[in-house]
């Protein structure tokens, strides 16, 4: 009899501000950051096994098997319970890599929440969410599936309540490698922290520290920049290389994409304050500590 199967997406993240406020003795970077999801990503399918592989189809050109955070995500809730099931994963793709939309994370995150239900572990959010660190930073904001206010390297979380705009979400072709972006000397490393309160009131503006760096060492992000920012307030997103611009309504976004350079990549998104994700496993948004209320 074959299994039944679970489908699930893994949503992209924006950060809809990012600040970088140290350093950490470990190298890792010290951020404030406000996470929103977007109603476009991945999506898997997941299928039980009773024998203890874990199996992902189609594999991602240049991630080894064992190098896929959704392999090490199953890896890891082995290692944590000594559950001896396994899975056939397949992925659809949409998100692009080393983007800035957190689509590893994502993928990981999917795959914990999925197999913590398929394997009945019944691991609390928290735990899953610790162990999504140890995979990436951005991990836990796609566990814990609320816009969030991050502290610490991301993982320090508190919910909040953004405006949810239509977004363009522009790809300028070019790959920017996280680590690059972060041990670049011309980074300013010294943002001073402001509170939650101060940021989602717009008492400082939303900018991400990483957007001067980023554009110097790749000048076809600060020419996608130049470009959208023409139309509506742009921004990159994480580490790069894609940027987005905060629209009026739907109806712009499509006249934007009729103009998009054909060199680059674009697409429309809609900002959502619970995860897909979440929404699809039925669960609700938690409190808001925070309200946006000057975007
Ligand atoms: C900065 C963000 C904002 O969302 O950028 P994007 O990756 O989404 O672009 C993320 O927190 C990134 O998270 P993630 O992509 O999971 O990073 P990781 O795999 O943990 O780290 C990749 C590398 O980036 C550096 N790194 C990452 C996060 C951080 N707070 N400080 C760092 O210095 C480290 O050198 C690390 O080796
Ligand atoms: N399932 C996966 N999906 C995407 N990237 C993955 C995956 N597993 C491992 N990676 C690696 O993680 C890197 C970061 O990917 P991603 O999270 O999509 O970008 P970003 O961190 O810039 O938002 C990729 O360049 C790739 O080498």
């Amino acid at each position: 009899m074959p299994r039944d199967i679970l489908t699930l997406p893994a949503p992209a993240k924006l950060n809809r501000m990012l600040h970088i406020t140290g350093r950490r003795a470990d190298g890792y970077h010290t951020l404030q950051t406000l996470f929103q999801f977007l109603d476009v990503g991945d999506t898997l399918h997941f299928s039980v096994r009773d024998d203890g592989i874990i199996g992902l189809a189609p594999a991602i050109a240049g991630v080894p098997h064992e190098d896929n955070l959704i392999v090490r995500a199953a890896q890891a809730l082995h290692a944590e319970t000594g559950c001896h099931l396994g899975v056939d994963i397949q992925l659809d793709k949409c998100l692009p890599m080393g983007g800035g939309l957190g689509g590893g994370s994502s993928n990981a995150a999917t795959t914990l929440l999925a197999l913590d239900r398929l394997w009945g572990l019944r691991l609390s959010r928290d735990r899953l969410a610790a162990l999504g660190l140890r995979l990436g930073a951005d991990v836990p904001v796609f566990v814990h599936g609320h816009a969030a206010w991050a502290e610490g390297i991301g993982e320090r979380l508190t919910p909040v309540e953004l405006d949810t705009p239509w977004f363009v979400v522009l790809h300028p072709g070019v790959t920017v490698a996280t680590a690059s972006v972060f041990n670049a000397l011309q980074l300013t490393r010294d943002t001073p922290p402001i509170s939650m309160a101060r940021a989602l009131q717009g008492g400082a503006p939303w900018r991400n520290d990483c957007q001067v760096t980023v554009c110097e060492r790749y000048p076809e992000v600060a020419r996608a920049i130049e470009w959208l920012s023409g139309f509506a307030p742009t921004m990159l997103t994480g580490t790069g290389a894609c940027l987005f611009a905060r629209l009026t309504d739907e109806r712009q976004a499509d006249s934007i994409l009729q103009r998009v350079d054909p060199g680059w990549h674009a697409f429309k998104a809609k900002g959502c304050n619970l995860s897909p994700l979440h929404a699809a496993l039925g669960c609700r948004l938690p409190p808001a500590a925070g309200q946006a209320e000057a975007p």
